[in-house]
C-alpha cells in the first residue's frame, strides 16, 4: 500500500505548482542561474520515516538553513552564556544582509541574520585547518550520510562576497569575532554552500524537533536546552524581516535560505522541508512559503492554534470495599499536566474522600510533568494530614518514590494487589 502521507505531499507539491511569482536570488551568479521550476516537499516525523515528494533527490546549497545548526554546534560547545557575549537573541527586523549591530552591546542582534552567523561560525570554527570540516561533520550527524561543500556554489558566493565581509571586518573593530573577518567569510560561505536535499533537510528539523535526538540513528546530536533556544531564536528570527507574517500565519519555527529552501519544526512532532529557487521580497521561497501555509493549514500546526484542552486526571471515583475496609478509589489518566492535576485537586477540595483508605491508580496515566509534583505532594499531605491512609498503585513506574510534605512515604500496591483486594 501507497502511503496516504505520500499521496498528501504530492497534493502540496502539485497544489502549489501555479505559485511562479519571485525570482532566484541575483547576488550569486550560481544560485541566480538556478533551474527555477525545480521543486520539492519533505516530511519527517520523530519516528525518523522520511516522506518526500517533487523533486526529491535534488540537491541545492544549504545556505542560511545552516545558521541555526552552527548555532546549536556553538552552544554545544561554548555554553549559553560564552555564545550571548557575541550574538544576541533579538529579531532584527530587518533584512538578513543589513549591516547592523547592536547599537549598546556592538553585538549582532541574532545568529539567523549574516552578522550574527558569521559572528557564530567564527565561534565554532577557530581552528584554521579544521572549522568548516567540524561544521559539515555536525551536518552529517544530522542527516546520516556525508554532506559536503558545493564548491561551485562556495566560489561564487565569494566573488561577490563584499557585503559579508563588510559586517566581518565591523564585528573585528567591535571586538566580536573569534577569528580573521576573511576567514571567518571564506568557512561561513563553505559552511552555506552545504549540499542538500529535502530529505536530508527534513531528517535536520526532525532532530531538533525531536528533543535534539536524530529519529533514525537515536543519537542525542544536541541537548535538550540547545534545541529549546535553537527553536526560540527560529520562532522569532528565522524568518528576518517576515518573521511576524510568518509566524501568524504559519505559526512554527522555521528557517529559510536564498537557494530556495525553508525547513520548519513542530516541537515533538514534525520536521518540515521544502525547496522552490523562486524568492520573494524577504528573500524567502515564495512556492515555499505557500506549501508551508498549507501544510500548517491541512495539518492543524500552528503553535498558537490552543490544543484540545486536557482532559482532567480524574478519569472516575468509585467506592469500594478493599479488604473488608471501605475505601475511595481515584482512576487517573492521560498525561498530568497542570490543567489536568489542578481538575483533580478540586475535586478533592469540593468532594473530599468520605473515607479513611484512599486508592490513587494510575495504570492509565501516561506522563506525570515535573510541574505537577508539588501540587501533588501537597494534595498527598493534605489528606494525610486530615487522617487518611493513602495508597498508589503506578505499575508503569510514571512517579518515584513519592513522600509528602512531612516526609510521609505513600505507600504502594501492585495492580495485581489491588485487583486481589477489590475481589
Ligand atoms: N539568506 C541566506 O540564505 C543568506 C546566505 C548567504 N550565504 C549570504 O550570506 O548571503
Amino acid at each position: 500500500m501507497r502511503s496516504p502521507i505520500l499521496d498528501y505531499l504530492d497534493a502540496i507539491f502539485e497544489g502549489t505548482a501555479h505559485v511562479t511569482s519571485g525570482a532566484t536570488a541575483d547576488y550569486i551568479p550560481d544560485l541566480a542561474a538556478a533551474d527555477p521550476d525545480r521543486a520539492a516537499v519533505a516530511l519527517c516525523t520523530v519516528n525518523g520515516t522520511v516522506y518526500a515528494s517533487g523533486d526529491a533527490d535534488h540537491r541545492f546549497s544549504i545556505q542560511s538553513m545552516s545558521k541555526p545548526f552552527a548555532y546549536a554546534l556553538a552552544l554545544e560547545e561554548h555554553g549559553v552564556a560564552r555564545v550571548l557575549e557575541h550574538v544576541g537573541v533579538e529579531p532584527s527586523g530587518e533584512a538578513f544582509n543589513e549591516l547592523s549591530l547592536d547599537r549598546e552591546t556592538g553585538r549582532p542582534l541574532n545568529p539567523m541574520i549574516n552578522a550574527g552567523a558569521i559572528a557564530t561560525h567564527a565561534l565554532v570554527a577557530q581552528d584554521e585547518d579544521d572549522g568548516v570540516d567540524r561544521v559539515l561533520r555536525f551536518f552529517s550527524t544530522l542527516t546520516g550520510r556525508d554532506v559536503e561543500v558545493d564548491e561551485s556554489v562556495a566560489a561564487s558566493e565569494m566573488s561577490t562576497a563584499s557585503r559579508n565581509l563588510g559586517l566581518a571586518y565591523l564585528l573585528e573593530a567591535t571586538g566580536g569575532l573569534a577569528r580573521h573577518p576573511r576567514a571567518a567569510v571564506e568557512g561561513y560561505v563553505r559552511q552555506c554552500a552545504a549540499s542538500v536535499d529535502v530529505r536530508d533537510l527534513a531528517l535536520m528539523a526532525a532532530t531538533l524537533a525531536n528533543g535534539g535526538v536524530q529519529p533514525q540513528t537515536g543519537e542525542q546530536v544536541v541537548c535538550r536546552e540547545t534545541t529549546r533556544q535553537v527553536l526560540s531564536v527560529m520562532a522569532s528570527c528565522g524568518m528576518y524581516d517576515a518573521a511576524g507574517d510568518w509566524f501568524t500565519a504559519v505559526g512554527i519555527p522555521a528557517k529559510s535560505g536564498v537557494a530556495g529552501g525553508i525547513i520548519g519544526v513542530l516541537p515533538g512532532q514534525v520536521g518540515l522541508a521544502v525547496f522552490s529557487p523562486r524568492l520573494d521580497a524577504h528573500g524567502n521561497s515564495a512556492r515555499g512559503v505557500a506549501m508551508m501555509e498549507r501544510m500548517s493549514d491541512d495539518m492543524g500546526l500552528h503553535l498558537m492554534e490552543a490544543g484540545r484542552p486536557s482532559r482532567s486526571a480524574l478519569r472516575e471515583r468509585q467506592s469500594v470495599t478493599v479488604d473488608g475496609e471501605p475505601a475511595t478509589v481515584y482512576v487517573l489518566q492521560g498525561d498530568i499536566v497542570l490543567s489536568s492535576i489542578e481538575a483533580l485537586t478540586v475535586e478533592l477540595v469540593e468532594n473530599p474522600p468520605p473515607t479513611t483508605l484512599v486508592v490513587f491508580d494510575m495504570s492509565r496515566v501516561d506522563e506525570v510533568r515535573p510541574v505537577t509534583w508539588r501540587v501533588s505532594a501537597e494534595n498527598a499531605t493534605k489528606l494525610a494530614d486530615d487522617g487518611h491512609r493513602i495508597v498508589v498503585v503506578d505499575p508503569d513506574g510514571t512517579i518515584e518514590e513519592f513522600a509528602d510534605a512531612r516526609g510521609r512515604q505513600v505507600e504502594r500496591w501492585s495492580p495485581d494487589r489491588l485487583r486481589a483486594a477489590l475481589a
